[in-house]
């Protein structure tokens, strides 16, 4: 890589002079990363560096050089959070709000493109994009007459596996037979062609969609890609590191007209590439002067955000990973102010680290912290549910980040199918969702004569079921309940023409008895349900049309999100933390089996350990002042209490930036051959924590039968010191800590 030399701007019209004042807070290399608009720019630059800040004073900038127009400009974003603090610093900028942006995350632009152009996918204007469940659903009807093994091939993993090949821009024809991997016993592609028929069918698209049905139609369509060529003169990319190879054939696409330089500006950090699992390329970044001939590469090593000691820990751990470009991180803040030094603290048991971490929040609280400010960082989703209990009880309050709450409700996905219903009547996943809820006599029988009929009319089920009304196919209590359901949902299409969405959604679920059915209910939970849907009606009038409030919540649910008013303590995963900045950050379960992860060391590779230990850094990097890390030394797991011992990653941080404290558990230097583990082994057997393999445990020879506890019943291949390699009956050949396998 070079490092570019700075240059003056291409031209700056006199009047821009005056307004440049949003440049004076920036040092001299973010200065040139802004204002070297024109051409391929790459910054390349650590944590905190101002990367973000670059990019939307790159936008402001382009504007007020009346270089292009608002619309004219495309900004990616990675999280909706985001794109709204971008949208923001912008409008500061530039002093007044700015409609029309193309500004978002990779999935809410391509959702606005797909809406314009939607015949080119196959969908109509009012397409329905899926959540998750849904997906599910579709794809386990889809998998029936395949008669697939479940227990062996889980629907779950096959959706990871079509939503890996969309990752990759993947359509079913163009899956080779070398990708068409064993799972599904082979019939993997063909679900998924299967699946992609389906969906077309119900006028829906899932998430990964968005992006493949869009890189298709600028690929095959050449007049539609050549108006976004022209449209967009500049294109803004932030965390160009964990970009997927659909979303980079996109910007590919977008960027680079036939003779012509494209003005992409790209911003990213190769140790914070944490998405590999989700198909990111890091190999993007290292692409981008070969895709971009001419690119400038700008370095910024200054940072912003933390004090020494919290960069001095994060540089130390980060140091341990080799595959990295290398880069310098020097604090920019004021070095005369006293810092604290990383916190690692040892406690008993993964309650009490709860309890610990409230408390300490507490304090910091009463001592003038906001609660805004701070920030409890996991690495994986199930840690939370301690965390939110004790915050409960503690009365702190909290919100996650992550789109588990809000919206995750059985009361409001219920509500929303009915809105979605109402938007597309077609879409048949929204109908047997709620056709029985509230009860209406449907079972599946019921069910499947709907379906029969909708079928050989080739209407979507609402319709068909209008239909058999009609006729008088349908008798006694069902008819009636359908009536009346069918009733409620055309009137209210009427009221939704005359009145608007809001009064439409509240006279919808009224009227096809939905909000009577929770007012019947004496469960405890009903009447917090009821609140909630009338949050529900609530957030829409924060929308201009149903459709794009739909079109937000397929979005949301899919990312973070929560609207903020009270100050409140987030709680969220690592990835979920990306580019954002906390004064005070938690950071919980830094125990080998849980950071890294299980799943990190059985897989053995050196690859995704150094995954992990991005995601470290990502995690210590988000804290302006304190960084606080917590081990237990026994953990609640399904099967109860086990033992875990610390994660490597905590011997790995420098000492001179480093303070250990001790609350419960003796902690030495390397625990890890220590009697802590050979206890878990005696007490347990089998553990969930996961270290090297005790000297003097089972020793094992090549062609031996053994077992492993997640992957089943294999035969040993190789023996190494702490590891095993194993193929298994279904074929898998894994490198397995040996501590973890079982001789037969
Ligand atoms: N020149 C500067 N002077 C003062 N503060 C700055 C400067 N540049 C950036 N900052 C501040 O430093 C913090 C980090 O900036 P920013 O979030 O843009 O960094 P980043 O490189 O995008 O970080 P990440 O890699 O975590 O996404 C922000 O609070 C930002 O406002
Ligand atoms: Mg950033």
């Amino acid at each position: 890589m070079t490092i570019s030399e700075y240059s003056p701007p291409p031209y700056s019209s006199e009047n821009t002079e005056e307004n440049k004042d949003y440049l004076s807070h920036l040092n001299t290399e973010q200065r040139n990363a802004i204002e070297t608009t024109d051409g391929p720019l790459l910054v390349l630059a650590g944590a905190g560096t101002g990367k973000t800040r670059v990019l939307t004073t790159r936008f402001a900038h382009i504007l007020l050089t009346g270089r292009a127009k608002p619309w004219q400009i495309l900004a990616v974003t990675f999280t909706n959070k985001a794109s709204r603090e971008m949208r923001e610093r912008v409008n500061a900028i530039l002093g007044t709000e700015t409609e029309r942006l193309w500004l978002g995350t990779f999935h809410a632009l391509c959702t606005r493109m797909l809406r314009q152009h939607p015949e080119c996918a196959g969908l109509t204007h009012n397409f329905t994009i899926l959540d998750t469940d849904d997906q599910l659903r579709l794809l386990r009807q889809v998998m029936e007459p395949w008669h697939i093994d479940t227990k062996r091939w889980p629907a779950p993993g096959l959706m990871g596996v079509i939503q890996r090949w969309k990752d990759r821009g993947l359509t079913p024809s163009a899956v080779t037979d070398a990708e068409d991997c064993d799972f599904a016993a082979g019939h993997a592609r063909a679900i998924y062609a299967a699946y992609q028929t389906r969906l077309r069918e119900l006028d829906a698209c899932d998430f990964g969609d968005l992006m493949l049905h869009v890189t298709e139609m600028l690929r095959t369509h050449p007049e539609i890609l050549a108006h976004y060529q022209r449209l967009f003169r500049y294109i803004l990319v932030d965390e160009y590191q964990d970009t997927n190879t659909v979303q980079y054939l996109w910007l590919r696409l977008l960027a680079r007209r036939q003779g012509e330089v494209s003005n992409i500006c790209c911003v990213g950090d190769d140790d914070q590439s944490i998405y590999s699992w989700r198909g990111a390329e890091i190999a993007n970044i290292l692409r981008f002067e070969q895709d971009f001939p001419g690119a400038q590469v700008v370095r910024l090593e200054r940072n912003y955000r933390s004090t020494r000691h919290i960069l001095g820990a994060a540089a130390g751990l980060i140091a341990h990973n080799t595959e990295r470009l290398g880069k310098t991180l020097r604090t920019g803040r004021d070095d005369n102010q006293p810092a604290a030094k990383v916190v690692v603290t040892g406690v008993e048991d993964s309650e009490i680290e709860a309890l610990a971490i409230c408390t300490e929040a507490n304090s910091l609280h009463r001592q003038g912290h906001s609660l805004a400010e701070m920030a409890i960082l996991v690495r994986a989703g199930f840690q939370t549910r301690a965390f939110e209990e004790r915050l409960m009880q503690t009365g702190l309050p909290y919100r996650i980040i992550g789109g588990t709450r809000f919206y995750e409700r059985a009361e409001i996905r219920d509500a929303l199918a009915y809105l979605r219903l109402l938007h597309n009547p077609a879409d048949n996943l929204a109908f047997e969702r709620i056709i029985n809820v509230p009860k209406r006599g449907i079972g599946p029988a019921s069910l499947q004569k709907l379906h029969t009929a909708s079928r050989s009319e080739q209407v979507p089920l609402f319709a068909g079921t209008e239909m058999m009304l009609s006729r008088g196919e349908l008798k006694g209590k069902i008819a009636e309940h359908l009536n009346s359901f069918v009733s409620a949902l055309l009137s209210t299409q009427s009221l939704l023409q005359r009145e608007g969405h809001v009064q439409a959604a509240e006279y919808l679920l009224e009227a096809s008895g939905y909000l009577d059915m929770w007012r019947n209910d004496r469960s405890p939970e009903a009447p917090g349900r009821l609140e909630n849907l009338k949050e529900l009606v609530r957030a829409l009038t924060d929308f201009g049309t149903l459709g794009e409030f739909l079109e937000h919540i397929a979005l949301v649910m899919e990312h973070d999100d929560k609207t903020a008013s009270e100050a409140k303590l987030s709680l969220m995963t690592l990835h979920g933390a990306k580019g954002l900045e906390f004064d005070i950050v938690f950071l919980p379960g830094w125990e080998e089996g849980v950071f890294p992860s299980q799943r990190t060391l059985d897989d053995g590779g050196q690859k995704g350990l150094e995954e992990e230990r991005r995601l470290a850094y990502v995690g210590i990097t988000r804290a302006r002042l304190h960084a606080l890390i917590y081990h237990a030394g026994r953990r609640r797991t399904y099967t109860g209490w086990q033992p875990s011992m610390p994660s490597r990653f905590l011997d790995e941080l420098p000492e001179e930036h480093v303070t250990r404290k001790n609350d419960g558990i003796p902690r030495q230097k390397s625990l890890r051959d220590e009697s802590l583990f050979s206890q878990g082994i005696m007490n347990n057997g089998h553990r969930q924590g996961s270290f090297s393999a005790p000297s003097g445990g089972p020793s094992f020879q090549p062609g031996e039968q053994v077992t492993h506890p997640r992957f089943g019943n294999g035969i040993v291949l190789n023996v190494e010191h702490t590891h095993l390699e194993i193929v298994f009956e279904n074929g898998q050949t894994k490198r397995l800590l040996s501590s973890f396998v079982k001789k037969i």
